[in-house]
């Protein structure tokens, strides 16, 4: 038996293992390689072994990634596959982000009940849901309605609904499609009334930054309008977002060369938005996001920065 070629580090969840599962068949469809050359290494984050708290007060989503960069700069795994969503805007010193694949559908989707949409839900009705996005929307659109947090990897939140915890959740339409879970979306929300997490939909692989081999395997599975994109939501991010407790939703496109990016934050109730938009040459995504990451946060009320502690 030969050593495998690469070895993909990847959470132990249904949706991380199908992600790390589709970058090794991409490795293998773009080089012709066998199907042992690419193994898939699981890793148990501090961030899975967490169930009982809100993740922001345990240390943030950080904590989905440690272990994983730690095998990586281990040289346990050659690669690291992540929903570019969780991935922190500061990346571990001595990986980069080596591929971004193509994009997909970056809505988010209601499930509901007997109430299928955002508009049925009757006064009263209880949301769950974890995200301070997903949490701020609700309250934007239905002021009268509850939300409550709901943890848990996908299926888990799916089976918190079907004990009756809340009357509806939300969930990425993307991460849904992945798992054959789509059956169970009863409204996918418009991104001008639900605009999705930076990096929503994408999944980024990261490398050592001195592995110039797999970096250079990596290339052929990289989309550049995906990746263009990201690099504009993930410098907007990183301008604004220093804790992950304040609310923030954008959604940039690339298209022929142009970059079109609208994002913002919310407070916490959702009566208050701060939002901007910006346009330019897709070569310059990082510096767009972070021109517009300044704007929206000179123009944000002192007390939803504060937030950003
Ligand atoms: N935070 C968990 C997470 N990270 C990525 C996805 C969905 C897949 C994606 O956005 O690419 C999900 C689940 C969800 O938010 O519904």
């Amino acid at each position: 038996m030969t050593s495998p070629r690469f070895r993909i580090g990847t959470r132990g969840s249904p949706l991380a293992l199908w992600q790390a599962n589709r970058v090794r068949d991409d490795l293998i469809a773009a080089h012709g390689l066998a199907p042992e050359a690419v193994e898939i290494v699981t890793i148990k984050t501090t961030g899975d072994a967490i169930q009982d708290r809100p993740l922001s007060e345990a240390g943030g989503k950080g904590l989905f990634v440690k272990e994983i960069d730690e095998a990586l700069l281990d040289r346990r795994v050659d690669l690291a596959v992540h929903s570019a969503k969780d991935l922190p805007t500061e990346l571990a010193p001595g990986t980069a982000l080596s591929a971004t694949l193509e994009r997909a559908d970056v809505r988010d989707a209601l499930i509901g009940g007997s109430a299928r949409t955002l508009k049925e839900l009757p006064a009263g009705a209880i949301v769950g849901t974890a995200s301070l996005r997903r949490g701020a929307l609700v309250r934007r659109l239905r002021p009268d309605l509850e939300v409550v947090s709901f943890r848990g990897n996908v299926q888990t939140r799916l089976d918190k609904l079907g004990r009756g915890e809340a009357h509806a959740t939300l969930l990425a339409l993307a991460g849904l499609t992945r798992l054959g879970l789509q059956g169970h979306a009863t409204e996918i929300l418009d991104v001008d009334d639900f605009p999705p997490a930076l990096g929503q939909g994408a999944i980024a692989v990261t490398a050592r930054e001195d592995d110039d081999a797999t970096r250079e395997a990596l290339r052929a599975l990289d989309h550049a309008a995906t990746a263009a994109a990201l690099a504009c939501e993930r410098s907007f991010l990183a301008v604004l977002d220093g804790s992950c407790r304040t609310p923030i939703a954008g959604l940039a496109r690339a298209e022929e060369g142009r970059l079109r990016f609208l994002g913002l934050v919310l407070s916490i109730d959702g009566a208050r938005t701060v939002e901007g938009a910006i346009e330019g040459d897709a070569a310059d995504a990082a510096r767009l996001g972070a021109e517009l990451g300044r704007d929206v946060k000179a123009r944000t009320p002192a007390d939803l920065l504060a937030a950003f502690g």
